[in-house]
C-alpha cells in the first residue's frame, strides 16, 4: 500500500503499552476560576477532584475549551457541549455551525443552495415559518443570523413570514427575552413597512417548548407542535412582547420554561399556524435540541405524539442535524464534515468501547463524540448505555441527577474487563448550573466528585488509567460580572445570576485535564511546550494511553514520556 493511502491502522506508540483500561471522564460544565462565594465547585466538598489537582503540573493542567480553540467564530464565544465533545472525540477542530452559517449568510451562498431553492418554491402562495431559539447566546442560534436571513429571504421572494420564537434565559441571562422579542418585533415592523406580512406567531420557553434533546420528553416537542402547527396553546395574546412580559409574572416561571403561547388576531384566531403549502425552516444551527422537532416535521410515519394534522410543507433545517440519519433531508448550509474520529479509530484498532451517560447528556458521549453521528461504528466492539433522566422537573429539584448510576455503570464496565475504553459524561455541574440555583449546584458538584471517586477506585482495581476533563465551564461561576470581573449586583442587593456557561474575563474559560492511575507508565507527564493546548489535543493523548500514536492530522498529544 502506498504511503498516501489511508489506513485505519494506527501506529504503535514507541514506548507506551497496550492493554490498559482507560476511563475517559467528562465533567459537564466544570471550569477553573477564582475560588470565591460564586464558585460552586469550590464551595462543594470535592476531595477526589482536589486530589487530582495536586498532580499539577505533570498530571494535572488546564486546557482551552472556548472560542476558536473549539471552532467557534471568535474567542469571545463561550464553549458548549457540542463543540467541546466534537473536539474531544475528533482530535481536531472544525469551523462549527455558527461559523458556517455566518459565512453562508455573508457570501449569500445560502440562497444559491438546493435547500433554499426547495423552500423558495412555497414563497408565491405559502408562508415561510421560522422556528428557533431567540437570543444572541451563540450556542444554538443567533439573533443577528435570524435577521440577516429574514432580510435575505424577503429579497428572494418571501412575502408572508411567521416567526415562532423560543425564549432563552439559559445561554443568556434570565429575563432578557422580552428585549430580544422587542428587537425582533421592531425588525419585523420594518419588513412590514416594505410590504412584507411578517409577524411573530407563537412562542414558549426553550426547556418547555420544542427544544428537548435525545428523546428525554416528547411532551416538550408536542407543546411546540401544538402552538406552531395547530395554532393552539393555553395562552393567547395580541402580540409576543405582551405574551413574554405577562407570562413571566406567573409563579415559578422564567425565560427557560415559559409556557407556550400563540398570537391571535382581533377575532381570537391564531395568526400563523402551519398549513399545507407552507415552508418551515428551523434556524438553530446546533443539532441536539432540534433533531426531535425535525423528525416531527419530516417523518411521514411518526408515533411519538399525536400530530393531529401533518401539513404538506417544505421543511429545511438551517443545517443538516444528523449525518447518519440524513436529517433533515433538506438543509440550507452543509454541516462540518467531522470524519475519522477517535471513536472510529479505536474500534478499527481492536479497542472495546463502553460509553454511558443519562439521557440529557447521552448523545454527548456518543453522537457529538462521534462527529454528530448517531449509532455504533461497530456493534461488536461498542456498547452505549443510556440511563433515563428525570423528566418534568428542573434539575435543581434533584441535583444529584443520575451521577451515581452513571458511575456504577462505568465501574461495572471497568471491572468486567470486557472494555478497554470506558467513557462517561457526568452532567450535574452543567445541568444544575443552568438553573442558577447556587445551593443545588453545590450539591450537584459534590455528586460529581463522588462519581469520579467511584470510577477512579475501579481503575485502581484493574490497574488502569484515567483521564478526567470537562467540556466547558458553568458551575465554577454563578454570577454575571463586569469586564473587570466584579460581580454585578442589582439595585435590591441581589446578584445577577449567571445561568449560562462561563467565559471568564481576561483568562477566558479553561477546564482541568488530569491523567493518572496505576496503569500509567512511569515517566508519562504533560508536555510543557503546549501551554495553549485545548480539548482537541485530548484525543491523541488518549490514543497514546491506549498504546497508539495519534493520526498525523490530529492535534498533537499533550503527554510525553521521560526517562525516570
Ligand atoms: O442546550 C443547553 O442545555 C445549553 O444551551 C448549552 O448546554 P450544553 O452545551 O452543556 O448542552
Ligand atoms: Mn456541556
Ligand atoms: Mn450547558
Amino acid at each position: 500500500m502506498g504511503s498516501s493511502e489511508f489506513s485505519w491502522k494506527l501506529k504503535d506508540h514507541t514506548s507506551l503499552p497496550k492493554g490498559k483500561t482507560v476511563a475517559m471522564v467528562v465533567l459537564d460544565g466544570w471550569g477553573e476560576t477564582q475560588r470565591d462565594q460564586y464558585n460552586c465547585i469550590h464551595l462543594a466538598q470535592t476531595p477526589a477532584m482536589d486530589s487530582l489537582k495536586k498532580g499539577a503540573p505533570d498530571k494535572w493542567r488546564l486546557v482551552k475549551a472556548h472560542g476558536t480553540a473549539v471552532g467557534l467564530p471568535t474567542d469571545d464565544d463561550m464553549g458548549n457541549s457540542e463543540v467541546g465533545h466534537n473536539a474531544l472525540g475528533a482530535g481536531r477542530t472544525y469551523a462549527q455551525g455558527a461559523k458556517l452559517v455566518d459565512l453562508a449568510l455573508e457570501s449569500g451562498k445560502i440562497y444559491d443552495g438546493e435547500g433554499f431553492k426547495y423552500i423558495q418554491e412555497s414563497f408565491d402562495t405559502g408562508t415561510l415559518h421560522l422556528i428557533g431559539l431567540l437570543s444572541d447566546g451563540g450556542v444554538h442560534s443567533r439573533l443577528d443570523q435570524l435577521k440577516l436571513f429574514l432580510e435575505g429571504a424577503t429579497e428572494h421572494g418571501a412575502k408572508r413570514i411567521r416567526v415562532h420564537v423560543l425564549t432563552d434565559g439559559r445561554d443568556v441571562l434570565d429575563g432578557t427575552s422580552v428585549g430580544f422579542v422587542e428587537t425582533l418585533e421592531n425588525f419585523l415592523a420594518k419588513l412590514r413597512e416594505k410590504g412584507i406580512d411578517a409577524r411573530i406567531a407563537s412562542g414558549g420557553g426553550r426547556m418547555f417548548v420544542t427544544m428537548d434533546r435525545y428523546e428525554n420528553d416528547w411532551n416538550v416537542v408536542k407543546r411546540g407542535w401544538d402552538a406552531q402547527v395547530l395554532g393552539e396553546a393555553p395562552h393567547k395574546f395580541k402580540n409576543a412582547v405582551e405574551a413574554v412580559t405577562k407570562l413571566q409574572e406567573l409563579p415559578d416561571t422564567n425565560d427557560q420554561n415559559l409556557p407556550p403561547f400563540v398570537v391571535v388576531d382581533g377575532g381570537g384566531k391564531a395568526v400563523g399556524p402551519i398549513v399545507d403549502g407552507d415552508a418551515v425552516v428551523t434556524f438553530n444551527f446546533r443539532a441536539d435540541r432540534m433533531v426531535m422537532a425535525a423528525k416531527a416535521f419530516e417523518y411521514e410515519e411518526f408515533d411519538k405524539f399525536d400530530r393531529v394534522r401533518f401539513p404538506k410543507i417544505r421543511y429545511a433545517g438551517i443545517i443538516e442535524y444528523d449525518g447518519e440519519l440524513k436529517l433533515p433531508s433538506h438543509y440550507l448550509v452543509s454541516p462540518p464534515e467531522i470524519e475519522k474520529t477517535s471513536g472510529e479509530y479505536l474500534v478499527h484498532n481492536g479497542i472495546h468501547v463502553f460509553a454511558c451517560s443519562e439521557t440529557v447528556k447521552f448523545g454527548h458521549v456518543t453522537f457529538f463524540w462521534n462527529g454528530n453521528r448517531s449509532g455504533y461504528f461497530n456493534k461488536e466492539m461498542e456498547e452505549y448505555v443510556e440511563i433515563p433522566s428525570d423528566t418534568g422537573i428542573t434539575f435543581n429539584e434533584r441535583p444529584k441527577m443520575k451521577a451515581l448510576e452513571i458511575a456504577e455503570k462505568a465501574r461495572d464496565a471497568i471491572l468486567s474487563r470486557k472494555f478497554d475504553h470506558v467513557r462517561v459524561n457526568l452532567p450535574n455541574g452543567d445541568m444544575v448550573g443552568h438553573t442558577g440555583d447556587i445551593k443545588a449546584t453545590i450539591v450537584a458538584c459534590k455528586a460529581v466528585d463522588d462519581a469520579v471517586k467511584m470510577i477512579l477506585d475501579a481503575i485502581e482495581q484493574v490497574g488502569g488509567i484515567y483521564v478526567v476533563t470537562a467540556d466547558h465551564g458553568n458551575a465554577e461561576d454563578m454570577v454575571k460580572r463586569d469586564k473587570k470581573g466584579n460581580p454585578l449586583i442589582k439595585d435590591n442587593g441581589d446578584i445577577n445570576v449567571l445561568t449560562s456557561h462561563t467565559l471568564h474575563p481576561n483568562t477566558y474559560v479553561q477546564v482541568p485535564l488530569a491523567i493518572g492511575g496505576p496503569g500509567l507508565a512511569p515517566g508519562v507527564r504533560f508536555r510543557k511546550d503546549l501551554p495553549d493546548g485545548g480539548l482537541a489535543n485530548v484525543a491523541a493523548t488518549v490514543l497514546n494511553l491506549h498504546g497508539f500514536e495519534g493520526p498525523r492530522d490530529y492535534e498533537p498529544t499533550l503527554i510525553e514520556v521521560v526517562e525516570n
